[in-house]
Formats: C-alpha cells, structure tokens, sequence
C-alpha cells in the first residue's frame, strides 16, 4: 500500500458579522495559490480533531479565541492530486462566535466581503464552491 500522504485534510472558518459580510484572507505570494482570497484556516496536524486543528489556526492567523462548540459544520470540497501536489479535502465551518478582534498577521491581508461580492475575487478553485454554500 502507498504510504505516503496524497491527500491533504484542511479545515477552513467562516466568520460572519452582523451585517452579513465574512471575513477572507489574501495567501502570500510565494505560497501555493499565492495572492488568491481565501477562508481563514490550514492543515490538520497529527493527532487533532479539526475542530480543534481551527480552533488553533484562527488563533494563530487572526489572534481570535473560540470555542470548538461555536464550529457548526458548513459545507466541504476536494480537489483531485495533480502534478505532484497532494489531493485536498478542505472542511467549511461557520463561526458562530468568536473572542477577540480579527487582527491579520503581519504581511498577510484580511476583508471583510458580502457574498456577491467574494463570487468576483480571486479564489482558489474550492473556494467558489464554498462560498456559494453560504448562499444556501
Ligand atoms: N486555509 C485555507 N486553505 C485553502 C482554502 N482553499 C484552498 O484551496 N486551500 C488550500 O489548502 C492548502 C493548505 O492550506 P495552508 O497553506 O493554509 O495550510 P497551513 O497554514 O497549515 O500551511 P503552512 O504551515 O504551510 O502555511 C493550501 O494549498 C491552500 O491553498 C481556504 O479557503 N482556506
């Protein structure tokens, strides 16, 4: 059996305010998808639920405290291996709450956008999908 990783488990927030508009965040160049908006989120490490694993990225990447209990489960999405790169399964929950003002890390960029809005940016490929799962 094959036994390295070919695919990647991702988990992904959606943080909306009062006034409907979610939070995106704009990758760094250098990364893969580099430049392109997408959810607040990143790689599940060893040994950690996803919640968990969000939980832990949203703290790192905007400095907001939440409660895994606040995760509600949104929508997901893959993309197929290709050209080397591992298969992606990214898991979309919505934030019901959060503690903390968003603040983005230095260098990266965050916004806040309504969903016509986001449908224009930027986004890598299972990112339209998921934000359309917002609409519904
Ligand atoms: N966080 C996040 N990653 C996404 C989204 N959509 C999507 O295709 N991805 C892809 O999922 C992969 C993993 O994300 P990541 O690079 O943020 O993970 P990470 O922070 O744990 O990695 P790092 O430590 O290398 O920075 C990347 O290829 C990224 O482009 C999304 O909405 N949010």
């Amino acid at each position: 059996m094959e036994k390295n990783p070919t695919w990647m488990a991702v988990v992904a927030g959606a943080m909306q305010r009062d006034d409907g508009r979610f939070l995106l965040q704009r990758r760094p160049l250098e990364k893969h998808h580099g430049g392109l908006w997408e959810f607040p989120g990143g790689k599940i490490e060893v040994g950690e639920s996803p919640r968990n694993a969000l939980v832990r990225e949203l703290n790192e990447e905007l400095t907001v405290t939440i409660d895994p209990q606040d995760l509600v489960a949104q929508a997901f999405a893959e993309e197929m291996p290709a050209g080397g790169r591992p298969g992606i399964v990214i898991l979309l929950y919505t934030v019901i709450a959060w503690q903390g003002f968003p603040v983005a890390e230095p260098g990266a960029e965050i916004g806040w956008f309504g969903l016509a809005e986001a449908d224009r940016l930027a986004l890598p490929p299972l990112d339209k999908a998921l934000v359309r799962s917002l609409c519904e």
